[in-house]
C-alpha cells in the first residue's frame, strides 16, 4: 500500500515505522528539514525518538503534496486542536478514494467534535472511509519494537480489515471494531484521567489513590461513552481499559508527567514549558467536560482536572473535593 503519514512527531514516526515494517510504501511528512534529513540519511528521528533505528525503507519529506501524492491511506497524527486548520490545507491533495486514519486522542475544544468527526466535516469524506487507531500504544516502546496491540475502528468492517492487514507486524497486533465512538472517547478521556493520576503521584498520595482514580476514571469514561452510543464491550477493551492502564502507569506518558508537574507545585504555564511533546488532556479536558454537561453525564474526576488546568482550584482542593463527595453505591 502507498501510505502518507502526517506528521513526524513521536507517534506519527512510530506508526510510519510499523507500516514500513509491514511492507508498505510509506512517506512521512515532517515540518522541520533537519528531522526529515535525519530520517532519510541516518534512519533516526533525533527530536522525538532519539537513539531508535527506523526502517531504512521509510522515506520522509517536508513537502506535504509529495507525501500525499498517490496515497491510498493518509494517516494523521498531529495535535488535536490543529487538525481542522491543517486538514483544510491538505484536503485538495487527498485522493477521492483515500482512507483517512486518525491516530489522535483529543476532542476539538470549540466544537466538542471527535477527531473522526472533524475529518468528515472538513474533507467531506464519508465516515466509512475514516478510521481511528487507538489503544495502549506508548510510542517509544513500539518504536523499539516491543509487543503492543491496538484497535482499528471504522464503520466499514472491510475497510478496517484491510487496514488491519496493512499494519500487522510481529510486534504490532491490531484488532478491529466498528465502535468508533467508544474508541475515540476512550483515547481522549484516558488522557484526562492520566493527568489526575499524575497529580496524585506528584502530591505523593500513594498507590491506593492511583487505583481509585484509574477505576473510577474508567467508570466515568464508560458513563460518557454509553450516553454517546459507544459499545459497552469497548469499556473493557484495549482502547479503553487497556489504554487507561498503560497511560496512567507509565512514566513515558506525557499526560501523566504533566499532571505530576502540577502535583509537585508547578503552575500550568511552567508545566507547559517543561513539556516538549503533545499532552492532549490539557486542552481536551474542558471540551470533554462540556460534552458531559451537554449530555447530563457526571464526570467528577474530569471536573476537578479541568478546574486545576483552568486555575479555578488548587491541587489540594481538587483532591479534597473528590474525597468529600456524597458516599454512594459503586456502579
Ligand atoms: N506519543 C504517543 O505515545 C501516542 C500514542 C498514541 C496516540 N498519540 C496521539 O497522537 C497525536 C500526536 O501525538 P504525538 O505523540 O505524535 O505528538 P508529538 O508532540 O510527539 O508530535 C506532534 C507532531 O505534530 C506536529 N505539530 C505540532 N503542532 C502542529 C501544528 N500546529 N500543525 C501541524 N503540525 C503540528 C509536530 O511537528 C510533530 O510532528 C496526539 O493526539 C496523541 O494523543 C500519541
Ligand atoms: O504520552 P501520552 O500521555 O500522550 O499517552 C500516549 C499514548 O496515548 C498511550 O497509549
Amino acid at each position: 500500500m502507498r501510505v502518507a503519514v502526517l506528521s513526524a512527531g513521536s507517534w506519527g514516526t512510530t506508526f510510519a515505522a510499523v507500516l514500513a515494517d509491514a511492507g508498505n510504501d510509506v512517506v512521512l511528512h515532517g515540518r522541520r528539514g533537519e528531522i526529515v534529513d535525519a530520517i532519510n540519511t541516518r534512519h533516526e528521528n533525533p527530536a522525538y525518538l532519539h537513539g531508535i533505528e527506523l526502517p531504512a525503507a521509510l522515506r520522509a519529506t517536508i513537502d506535504v503534496a509529495e507525501a500525499l501524492e498517490g496515497a491510498e491511506y493518509v494517516v494523521v497524527s498531529i495535535p488535536a486542536q490543529s487538525l481542522r486548520g491543517n486538514l483544510a490545507a491538505w484536503a485538495p491533495h487527498i485522493g477521492p478514494h483515500t482512507v483517512v486514519v486518525s491516530l489522535m486522542k483529543g476532542i476539538e475544544t470549540h466544537s466538542g467534535l471527535r477527531m473522526s468527526e472533524v475529518i468528515t466535516e472538513v474533507t467531506g469524506i464519508p465516515a466509512e472511509r475514516v478510521a481511528v487507531i487507538s489503544g495502549p500504544n506508548l510510542a517509544r516502546e513500539i518504536a523499539t519494537r516491543h509487543p503492543a496491540a491496538s484497535v482499528i475502528a471504522c464503520p466499514d468492517e472491510i475497510a478496517a480489515k484491510a487496514l488491519q492487514d496493512a499494519c500487522h507486524t510481529p510486534y504490532f497486533r491490531p484488532y478491529t471494531t466498528t465502535d468508533v465512538v467508544g474508541c475515540e472517547l476512550g483515547g481522549a478521556v484516558k488522557n484526562v484521567i492520566a493527568l489526575a493520576v499524575g497529580l496524585g503521584t506528584g502530591m505523593g498520595l500513594g498507590d491506593n489513590a492511583q487505583a481509585l482514580l484509574i477505576t473510577r476514571g474508567l467508570a466515568e469514561t464508560a458513563r460518557l461513552g454509553e450516553r454517546l452510543g459507544g459499545d459497552p464491550f469497548t469499556f473493557s477493551g484495549l482502547a479503553r481499559a487497556g489504554d487507561l492502564y498503560a497511560t496512567c502507569s507509565s512514566p513515558l506518558s506525557r499526560n501523566r508527567t504533566f499532571g505530576e508537574h502540577l502535583g509537585r507545585g508547578l503552575s500550568v504555564a511552567k508545566a507547559t514549558a517543561a513539556t516538549s511533546q503533545t499532552a492532549e488532556g490539557v486542552k481536551s479536558c474542558r471540551a470533554i467536560l462540556d460534552l458531559a454537561h451537554r449530555h447530563s453525564v457526571e464526570m467528577p474526576i474530569t471536573e476537578v482536572v479541568a478546574a486545576v488546568i483552568d486555575g479555578t482550584t488548587t491541587v489540594h482542593d481538587a483532591a479534597a473535593a473528590l474525597m468529600s463527595r456524597t458516599p454512594k453505591a459503586e456502579r
